[in-house]
């Protein structure tokens, strides 16, 4: 666990980071998002101690940092940046080897556990471990500093921007590759963003930031349902807010039975959102889904108006 308690720090007597508090369970993600300049990148650094806090407590496993040493304490925590931060002279399979190398770890087990690493980030060991840094592609440099940052197995991951260089396409992909991962290795991870759908995909817990502070923090959806102001309202999408809360809702848990009627001949799967429902409902101009499991069959149906329902049911009443 991972926690900020009335956090500050200043450089050359200006506040860069003010009364932050915050805690992150084992286990969990945690997205720091807010306006260029507002302390996120100084929040997660000050975390692994590569910046000292002048106020407050930061504690980790309710031990505080400043009673680790730094040099123990960061081989305990994974740290991504955005320009991955690899070591251009180095070979790809050296440069995730460094925490392991630092760790005096025998030899034949760092070379199995880059293997490991590299087959995990979805990295061709015989075509890229050989590499350096500038023979890669940015999102095979980005696997390849994820991959460095989880080799020693660290409890902890921070991660600043860590896709923010790639194109769309490579950054979904890695999105998608870092939920997997997390999905088996639950990691404690704090990351920085400016995408707002980064954030809200990956993060249990969503910090919005403003001049150092916090402004709002809490689950995607609670902060979706209820923007305490117009700012983080429009952080978070302003009029597309409906439909990025629809993102993060599953068919599943809004699904009705098969009623008597006959079945809609525009179907949806299970697994999907319900903001592709939406989409699908447009595209065929249906009000209805029929909900088919992984093997086409039918299992439930979607209606527009049962959504409308529960979502405004989900909604707080405005005062
Ligand atoms: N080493 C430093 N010396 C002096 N001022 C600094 C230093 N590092 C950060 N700052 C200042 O502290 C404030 C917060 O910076 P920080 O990098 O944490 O913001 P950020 O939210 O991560 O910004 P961005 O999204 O642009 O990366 C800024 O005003 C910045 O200019």
């Amino acid at each position: 666990m991972i926690e900020l308690i009335d956090v500050e720090k200043r450089f050359g007597g200006v506040a860069a980071v003010e009364g932050i508090s915050l805690r992150v369970p084992s286990g969990k993600v945690c997205a720091l998002v807010g306006t260029s300049g507002c302390g996120k990148s100084t929040t997660l650094r000050m975390i692994n101690r590569l910046i000292a806090h002048d106020g407050g407590e930061i504690r980790l496993d309710g031990q505080p940092i400043d009673s680790v040493d730094p040099v123990q304490l960061r081989r305990r925590i994974g740290y991504v940046i955005q320009h991955t931060g690899l070591f251009p002279h180095w070979r790809v399979a050296r440069n995730i080897a460094l925490v392991p190398r630092l760790l005096r770890w025998p030899k034949e087990r760092i070379e199995a556990r880059v293997a490991e690493l590299m087959a995990l980030l979805g990295l061709s060991f015989d075509e890229l471990a050989h590499k350096y840094p500038h023979e890669l592609s940015g999102g095979q440099a980005q696997r390849v500093g994820v991959a460095r940052a989880l080799a020693g197995d660290p409890d902890i991951l921070l991660m600043d921007e860590p896709f923010g260089a790639l194109d769309p396409l490579t950054r979904e992909k890695l999105q998608e590759e870092v939920a997997r991962l997390q999905s088996s290795l639950h990691k404690t991870i704090v990351f920085v963003t400016h995408d707002m759908d980064e954030a809200l995909r990956l993060a249990d817990h969503l910090v919005i930031m403003r001049a150092g502070r916090i402004v709002q923090q809490g689950s995607p959806l609670a902060l979706l349902r209820a923007p305490e102001d117009p700012f983080v309202e429009s952080l978070l999408g302003g009029l597309e807010r409906g439909l990025k809360q629809a993102a993060l809702m599953r068919v599943r848990d809004h699904m009705g039975s098969l009623g008597p009627s006959l079945p809609s001949a525009s179907r949806i799967s299970i697994d999907a959102s319900l903001r592709q429902g939406l989409s699908i409902m447009l595209r065929d101009h249906a009000e209805r889904l029929t909900v088919v499991d992984g093997k086409d069959v039918p299992v439930g149906e979607l209606s527009l108006r049962r959504l409308i329902k529960e979502t405004q049911w989900e909604q707080p009443t405005s005062p």
